[in-house]
């Protein structure tokens, strides 16, 4: 039970989607339950409580629980064997809707005490012991690996304290029953270390195995990080939290959110031991969902970095600043086309896509006019920046396949012709030595994400959702995929491509997609002006050849040729010539 004798490792039951929410009397739409679940997975937390399906007249907030369970993100994750994603339910009926959405884990839960147990699940502990004993057994047999809850371990709302034998008891039945691990709760976060120590050595005495018993504990108190510490060096491994220390029961009147899971983890990583959590990562989730669902903020952790890391951000926003004159760039229209409008503002060339009612699909005129377009500015020495934008809601919705544009279906002719437009369109963004940049004025599809992608830069709008939506119309992404997936990654890619959804601008900037989300078309234009006025800092050999490197790396990384390039451009800026002369 020493630290020495011990890996150094925990494992964390991210409980925010289930316990964080339930008690939330506002409803909060699905996707944004699926978004949270989203980022915690992506902060690399393996076991994530997923949701409840109980009787929605006892959890309003959960009664999407079927949408969450059957929505294709969800069942994606599922599937990934490294994740535990239990899904909490009372009953055989939640069991098999369970199992009908393909879940892999059920957690059982029941009381130690019987006040709480008959408001929480209307039953006495005895009933729910024969439940919970009766679900497991059916789980188990559906291959379903079943977690167990203890509640009220140290005292019940409405009967006062709990004997520790009830505890025992409940925890015996639940091992027998065949779950796998048992989660202590103290369900209204009154324990405090001495009682945590004290319980668990109990337990142990009785024969209860350390690594079969995890913590679960609320925070109301303001005890529940200093109980997590006490039950790690009594020996505990595996602890419940939520993010942002969201949570409680509707039933148990008073209690406070669950211990924050970003404290945790903050404490565990502070004393060399590992979570396998991205603490920043875990940080902005937890400051996003409660700005989003407009409920308090509990972690100490969470708070104290997010303002450390927002006067970072503000002071690199004013250095931006700074330097972009105050006064909005004027653009100054010089050539039109169908569909297509030319901008200049000294040495930015903005090309905007103009044909709003369309959703600035791309018709044969449109993207051959692009692609003159943008070959004339790589060569043209007074441009330095190409901005690809667009008129109306959209940014643009890819190939128009009206029959008097840009068919599909029209045989072997058609098809090249259009290969070759679209391929040249591409290439010509790929390959330009300015610096180009996609300010995503809205929504894309198709091949106007290729278009965006191709880019060396993303700014959006905060709706500017993205959506490889190929697959769909029986197609796939052929021409764009190279900058899609070489920009995504594959996995991500692919599984974009495949479930033809919209990937969220808050997704594509935790990736590092997109390198700035504006709230308003207004202030998308303000952002173009700070990128356009940082930019300056390079001088376009400089930005030329940086540019060059970056596709060395990606196209030839680790070969002669790569070693060649870089060596080529190290003389090149070196030479007396050069703008590094000056
Ligand atoms: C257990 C029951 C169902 C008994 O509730 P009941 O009223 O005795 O049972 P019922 O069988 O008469 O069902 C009532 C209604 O619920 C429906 N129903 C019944 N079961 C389900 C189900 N699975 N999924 C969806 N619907 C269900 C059922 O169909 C019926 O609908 P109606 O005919 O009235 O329209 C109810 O009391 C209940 O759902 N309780 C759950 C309460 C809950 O979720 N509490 C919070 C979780 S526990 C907790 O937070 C503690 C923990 C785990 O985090 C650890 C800790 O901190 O201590």
């Amino acid at each position: 039970m020493t630290l020495q004798s011990t890996p150094p490792t925990v494992r964390i039951v991210e409980v925010g989607p289930r316990d964080g929410l339930q008690n939330i009397r506002e409803p909060i739409s699905t996707p944004i339950k699926l978004e949270l679940i989203r980022r915690l997975e992506e902060t690399g937390l393996d076991t994530i409580e997923l949701t409840s399906v109980v009787s929605p007249k006892a959890i309003p907030q959960l009664a999407d629980c079927r949408e969450v369970l059957g929505s294709p993100q969800v069942k994606h994750l599922v599937s990934k064997s490294h994740l535990r994603l239990p899904v909490l339910v009372p009953n055989v009926k939640g069991l098999n809707i369970a199992i009908q959405h393909g879940v892999k884990e059920i957690a059982v839960f029941i009381s130690a005490t019987e006040g709480f147990s008959k408001a929480n699940i209307n039953c006495t502990v005895e009933q729910a012991i024969e439940r919970a004993r009766h679900v497991a057994s059916l789980a188990l047999k559906s291959n379903l690996s079943v977690r167990g809850y203890v509640s009220c371990i140290f005292a019940d709302p409405y009967d006062g304290p709990t004997s520790p034998a009830s505890v025992l008891h409940c925890v015996r039945k639940l091992l027998d029953a065949g779950c796998y691990e048992v989660s202590l709760g103290d369900t209204l976060g009154i324990g405090s270390p001495a009682n945590v120590r004290s319980l668990i050595k109990y337990l142990v005495r009785e024969g209860i195995a350390l690594d079969k018993i995890a913590g679960h504990f609320h925070d109301t108190y303001g005890q529940a990080v200093a109980n997590v510490w006490e039950a790690y060096n009594c020996g505990l491994r595996v602890f419940d939290s939520s993010v942002a220390g969201l949570g409680g029961c509707p039933f148990a009147p008073g209690a406070s959110g669950n211990v924050a899971s970003e404290d945790l983890v903050y404490m565990f990583h502070n004393a060399g031991i590992s979570t396998g959590v991205d603490l920043p990562k875990l940080v902005e989730t937890g400051i996003w969902i409660s700005e989003t669902i407009s409920k308090p903020h509990s972690s100490r952790v969470g708070t104290a970095l997010s303002i450390k890391s927002k006067a970072a951000t503000s002071a690199a926003a004013s250095m931006i600043k700074k330097s972009s004159k105050d006064a909005p760039l004027q653009w100054n229209m010089f050539s039109e086309t169908e569909g297509l409008q030319l901008f200049r503002s000294g040495v930015n060339l903005k090309l905007v896509l103009n044909r709003p009612k369309n959703g600035n699909a791309l018709t044969a005129s449109m993207i051959s006019d692009l692609t003159s377009a943008i070959t004339a500015a790589s060569q043209h020495p007074q441009t330095s920046r190409i901005i690809i934008t667009a008129a109306g809601k959209f940014f643009c919705t890819g190939m128009d396949l009206g029959k008097e544009s840009t068919p599909v279906a029209q045989g072997d002719a058609t098809s090249k012709a259009q290969f070759e437009r679209l391929t040249s369109l591409f290439e010509a963004l790929d390959q330009s030595p300015k610096v180009t940049i996609a300010c995503m004025n809205g929504p894309a599809f198709g091949g106007g994400v290729g278009l965006a992608f191709a880019c060396d830069i993303r700014l959006a709008v905060r709706n500017a959702a993205v959506t490889l939506s190929e697959a769909k119309l029986g197609l796939c992404p052929a021409t764009i995929s190279k900058y899609v997936i070489r920009e995504w990654g594959i996995s991500f890619a692919r599984e974009a491509m495949l479930s033809a959804r919209p990937v969220t601008t808050d997704e594509l900037k935790t990736k590092g997609l997109v390198s700035d989300v504006a709230d308003t078309p207004e202030q998308l234009g303000t952002r173009l002006d700070e990128l356009l006025a940082q930019l300056k800092v390079a001088s376009p050999d400089a930005s030329r050849m940086s540019k060059e490197l970056v596709r060395l790396a990606w196209a030839h990384a680790g070969t002669e040729k790569q070693a060649h390039g870089i060596r080529r451009l190290f003389e090149e800026m070196m030479g007396a010539n050069a703008d590094g002369a000056d």
